[in-house]
């Protein structure tokens, strides 16, 4: 039975390369507004889970619904397009332009209602840029060439390109990695804004990091839910801790 009430349902999920599952008969469930993370060992499936979820990977079989829409079927750029957006570990983003021209070209084509107003979808775009600066602690850097942004700072830059494109569900693989201390609570401070609206799911491996941020966790283990709940009672399930937490 499917709940529509959640943002997304992934049930059954399985997908094997050459007879080895890497996601096994997965389930799991993302409310609206939630902060999901997914965390495990090296191999458990987690980066395959969202491989499946944007289309990069095939199913082989289960189902991902995201809203009323069935996205196993459905190619990578239809499924951005409904309003997924995934970001990988390493920044994709455009070094020899500015911080504002990388938000402008990532600012969706075609929405514009003005028809050949092009002055007014360009004041629109300009306004929406400085509100995603704003957020994504850049406000101050518009015309620095994003080469020379810090790591932490890229990273950002990238969640705004995403985010530019308000999707409902965002994906990001380990988005504090390489970040300094206060750029992890910057960027944990910035998730919690961002989800007036949308959902995110967040794989990570930093604990401290996931206790910030996580309204569930889901443990993954040779591409199975091992366990799944709060933060609180994934810590204390002593299967977690043997397999995970404990090394
Ligand atoms: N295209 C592929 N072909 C064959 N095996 C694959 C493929 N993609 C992933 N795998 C295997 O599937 C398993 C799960 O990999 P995955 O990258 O999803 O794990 P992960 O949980 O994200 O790990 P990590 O924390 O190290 O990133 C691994 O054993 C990996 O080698």
């Amino acid at each position: 039975m499917t709940n529509n009430d959640f943002l997304l349902s992934v049930e059954g999920l399985t997908v094997s390369f050459d007879g080895f599952k890497a996601v096994d008969d997965l389930s799991f469930y993302v409310d609206p507004e939630e902060i999901h993370v997914i965390i495990g060992p090296n191999g458990a499936g987690k980066t395959t889970a969202l491989d499946l979820i944007c289309g990069k990977t095939r199913a082989t079989a289960g189902s991902i619904r995201f809203r009323s829409r069935e996205l196993t079927e459905m190619k990578e750029h239809q499924i951005v397009h409904a309003g997924v957006g995934r970001k990988f570990q390493n920044p994709s983003i455009y070094e020899d332009l500015t911080v504002f021209e990388n938000l402008e070209i990532s600012y969706p084509k075609g929405r514009s209602v003005f028809g050949a107003l092009a002055f007014k979808r360009d004041a629109k775009v300009r306004e929406r840029v400085a509100e995603i600066a704003e957020m994504i602690f850049l406000a101050d850097h518009l015309s620095e060439r994003a080469e020379y942004l810090s790591h932490g700072q890229k990273q950002w830059l990238e969640i705004g390109m995403l985010l530019i494109q308000d999707p409902e569900l965002l994906m990001l693989d380990e988005p504090v990695a390489g970040m300094s201390v206060s750029e992890r609570v910057k960027t944990a401070e910035l998730l919690h804004r961002i989800i007036q609206g949308r959902s995110v799911i967040v794989i990570e491996h930093d604990m401290k990091f996931v206790e910030d941020i996580a309204h569930k966790v889901t443990v993954l283990h040779q591409g199975r839910v091992l366990s799944e709940g709060t933060m609180a009672h994934v810590k204390s399930d002593p299967r977690v801790v043997e397999v995970y937490l404990g090394h």
